[in-house]
């Protein structure tokens, strides 16, 4: 119920008064608290600010490079396509940087599993919220209802799907309690693995960005969780809108401090917490073998397959899956190959900068030794709604665009704000993007992502005119829809583009196929250094 503020309450004319008030009855110790996280905020704000500036006028300065900015929604496949960029054109510096991976897929799996546990204990606790839904981008819920009816997403809400009458109730037995206990130990090697990874290992819900957005300096507003393309009509801020622990450029950093700590490679390794951060990732490593065979026992586990499906739940069509690869992980000596780095989940924080300098270049022919051609600065960025006004600073100088379009979304909503369909947010954002005028001499290449996924729903019998009713009685197979969708984009390019002729390509993709995606991105760098070379002739 709504209660009507008194009106002798002295703040009850200004809003702002009520927002900006200490809180009431606050005591000397912890104003002094208060104001030290305000000064800590605002010091963070101001490194963000001042980031930003040094990158803007390092971006201005890099003419001769080849300038390409990767773009898409959170999850599209944005830093798997760097990745998949590294390792074909510059393997030796992709090795080099395997390592750091470990940690990331270390944490992936252990995610995964704590969240089945989490499952577990509510159906074995049947607490009074056993019913309410347990939400992670780990876990995908599966959108088909089997009934047919509804809205389309009605069923996306990751909440657990009741059992149907029929169904006799999950029996529990003493096994699941005794997984539960010796797996207990997980939970703090989830927390010591984001702590030494930072804020790229959180996912953005759409409750910490609600949180995000009411923190005092974040620098947003709620018009940019609302707006798909908030630098639609250049009006793009300049400050990223989530405030980070660390960056995704110093996580890296930080894990191959810890590991050198471990192997004892330091000796020019100052870095502050180095020691602790090797300690934990050892013991973290230690912890994981140690609970190997119960990880595998839980998760092959009938009981446990049965609740997941009864939730609608497919662990493997989510980002970071490696469930089925327990054994392989948990072992000591781990060390990912390249198909499992590919498959890592980390999200991207703020605006990244990669340098991929061309190993085994072959110039094309006619292009000259000074030729933009070799060095290329891809730029990498988080993907959610409140990121992506820190995109716009790196639009005017870019030579191309990457956008990525991850086609098997179309029955899933965004995890940052899960009133809007995936689908519907690509389009959104693609048109924000192909009608900005800063872009209108960009290249443009489109990726229709994540086909593989896309082939598996609709193979479980998933049907797309339920969600896109525009599709109609078209055959429902991921071919036919891909075409569907890359004539859909296409025709937004040749609508909304401010100037006729801009080169533009359209593939499909599997970014996780790094053979199939390694002959796309040569075709792209050879079709968009041609426009580059063609260009250059002309100015
Ligand atoms: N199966 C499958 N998984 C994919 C594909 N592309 C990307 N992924 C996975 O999807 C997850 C998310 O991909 P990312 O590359 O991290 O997404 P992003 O666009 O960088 O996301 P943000 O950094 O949050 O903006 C990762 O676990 C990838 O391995 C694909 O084509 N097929
Ligand atoms: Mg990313």
């Amino acid at each position: 119920m709504y209660s009507i503020r008194p009106s002798t309450d002295p703040l009850g004319e200004d809003p702002l008064a009520k927002v900006l008030a200490p809180p009431p009855g606050e005591t000397a110790d912890q104003r002094a608290a208060r104001l030290r996280e305000e000064a800590e905020a605002k010091r963070v704000n101001d490194e963000i600010d001042e980031r930003i500036k040094q990158e803007r006028a390092a971006w201005k300065k890099q003419k001769n490079m080849f300038k390409l900015l990767l773009l898409g929604q959170s999850e599209s496949g944005k830093s798997t396509m760097l990745k998949n960029f590294q390792l074909a054109f510059a393997p030796k510096a992709w090795k080099a940087e395997r390592e750091s991976w470990r940690a990331v897929i270390q944490l992936n799996l252990v995610r995964s599993i704590n969240n089945i546990l989490d499952i577990l204990s509510q159906e074995m606790g049947k607490t009074p919220n056993a019913t309410s839904p347990i939400t992670s981008p780990f876990m995908r819920p599966v959108t088909g209802s089997s009934s047919g009816h509804g809205h389309a997403n009605a069923n996306d809400s990751g909440s657990p799907t009741a059992e149907s009458p029929s169904s006799p109730p999950i029996q529990f037995s003493h096994t699941h309690a005794l997984l539960k206990l010796r797996l207990a130990p997980l939970r703090r090697v989830e927390a010591d693995l984001k702590q030494l990874i930072g804020a790229a290992s959180d996912e953005i819900t759409a409750s910490n960005t609600t949180s995000a957005l009411s923190g005092q300096d974040s620098g947003s507003s709620g018009d940019e969780l609302s707006a798909a393309a908030p630098f639609e009509n250049g009006t793009g801020r300049r400050r990223p809108s989530e405030y980070y622990v660390r960056s995704n450029a110093s996580w890296r950093e930080a894990v191959r401090s810890a590991y050198n700590r471990i192997s004892g490679n330091d000796n020019n390794d100052m870095r502050e917490g180095g020691a602790a951060d090797g300690e934990r990732l050892e013991d973290a490593t230690d912890v994981i073998a140690s609970c190997a065979e119960d990880m595998h026992a839980l998760w092959k586990d009938e009981v446990v397959q049965e609740l997941l499906k009864r939730r609608r739940i497919r662990m493997e069509l989510a980002p970071g899956f490696f469930l089925n690869d327990i054994i392989r992980i948990a072992a000591r000596d781990y060390e990912p190959t390249d198909d499992d780095i590919v498959r890592a989940r980390l999200r991207t924080v703020g605006v990244q900068e990669y340098r991929l300098a061309m190993e085994n270049y072959e110039r094309p022919v006619g292009a000259t030794a000074s030729d933009v051609s070799r060095d290329w600065m891809i730029y990498d960025v988080g993907g959610s709604r409140t990121s992506r006004a820190a995109w716009y600073p790196y639009f005017d100088d870019a030579n191309a665009i990457l956008f990525l379009a991850p086609i098997s979304c179309f029955d899933e909503l965004l995890a940052e704000d899960r009133r809007v369909n995936r689908l519907e947010d690509s389009f959104l954002l693609w048109k924000g993007i192909i009608q900005s005028k800063l872009l209108a001499k960009c290249i443009i290449v489109l990726f229709l992502n994540k086909y593989d996924l896309l082939e598996v729903k609709l193979a479980n019998g998933v049907k797309v005119n339920r969600y896109l009713p525009s599709f109609g009685e078209r055959e429902n197979t991921a071919p036919v829809l891909a075409r569907y969708l890359f004539q859909k984009f296409r025709d937004q390019h040749r609508e909304y583009s401010p100037q006729a002729g801009r080169p533009f390509y359209g593939y499909v993709t599997t970014a996780v196929d790094t053979e199939a995606t390694a002959s796309t991105l040569a075709s792209v760098r050879d079709g968009v250094l041609r426009h580059n070379l063609h260009r250059a002739d002309f100015v």
